[in-house]
């Protein structure tokens, strides 16, 4: 019974991203949806950012707290290991709907091109951020990331296994192809607002800190095959690597003798 429940609880997880994952390109686009990022302010300004501050903390908070080691740990025994990742994602969904609800804009524009064609570009590159996103997320497995695998093995009866190291398609050429998309995504428009410039700097930064957690995750479960990956392949600029100190590889978990 329980099996079939996960997998519904895992469908309707998935189903539940997809529409989040769908309006918040709408959303930073400025397209398709009623509620977007840089519509007309009705708070003052101040009373507006500190309100997207909060919302942006707990979009933050969320992320990090849930995707953390010890936090899984922990919550695996107050929920099912196969829903976990279900629940991460389900979790997820539910905050940036809040985020887009209670979402304020402000008064004030940074930069607005007047030229059709180049903000035309514009948006296409914003688009091209997207759908790197979903294409990274294929690149090594999309249904784990978003819990379907998991609840899909548990009802085969089927254990779970660890994601494999992968270093194949734009994996090849930066390490983190899906942030990437994000960071495109959140900065390719063609009016910045204030309100739109308070969310590109911030989920900017939020993804900087976040590949540091991830990388030390990394290095941690696969030791020298993942510094010697980092020493070779840029973080997200392809061809561009920063000169980095050597780092001290901790024994990959995998080869751990209990
Ligand atoms: C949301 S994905 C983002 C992947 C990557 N940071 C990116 O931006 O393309 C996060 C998950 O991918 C895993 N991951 C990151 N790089 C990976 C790689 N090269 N091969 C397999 N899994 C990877 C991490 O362990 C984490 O569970």
């Amino acid at each position: 019974m329980s099996r079939f429940f996960f997998l519904i609880y895992g469908g309707i997880a998935y189903l539940l991203f997809l529409a989040t994952f769908l309006y918040t390109v709408g959303f930073t686009t400025n397209l398709f949806v009623p509620k977007t990022i840089s519509g007309h302010p009705e708070l003052p300004w101040i009373n507006a950012l500190l309100n997207n501050l909060v919302l942006l903390g707990i979009f933050a908070i969320q992320h990090s707290v849930m995707a953390r080691k010890g936090f899984k740990k922990w919550w695996t025994q107050v929920i099912p290991d196969p829903i976990e990742r279900s629940t991460y994602v389900l979790f997820s969904s539910l905050v940036l709907i809040l985020l887009i609800w209670k979402w304020q804009p402000m008064g004030g524009v940074i930069w607005s091109l007047s030229s059709p064609f180049l903000s035309g570009l514009l948006v296409a590159v914003s688009l091209l951020g997207y759908t790197l996103i979903l294409a990274s997320s294929f690149m090594i497995d999309h249904f784990d990331f978003v819990g379907l695998r998991q609840v899909w093995r548990y009802f085969r009866n089927q254990s779970y296994e660890p994601l494999k190291f992968t270093t194949a398609y734009l994996y090849k050429y930066v390490r983190h192809p899906l942030y990437l998309g994000f960071i495109i995504g959140a900065w390719a428009t063609p009016v910045m607002t204030t309100t739109h410039l308070t969310f590109a700097v911030i989920i900017t930064a939020y993804t900087l800190v976040g590949i540091y957690f991830e990388e030390k995750d990394l290095v941690n479960f696969h030791g020298k095959v993942y510094s010697n990956y980092q020493s070779r392949i840029p973080k997200l600029i392809p061809g561009f690597r920063k000169k980095e100190l050597p780092r001290e590889t901790p024994v990959p978990v995998s080869d751990r003798v209990a």
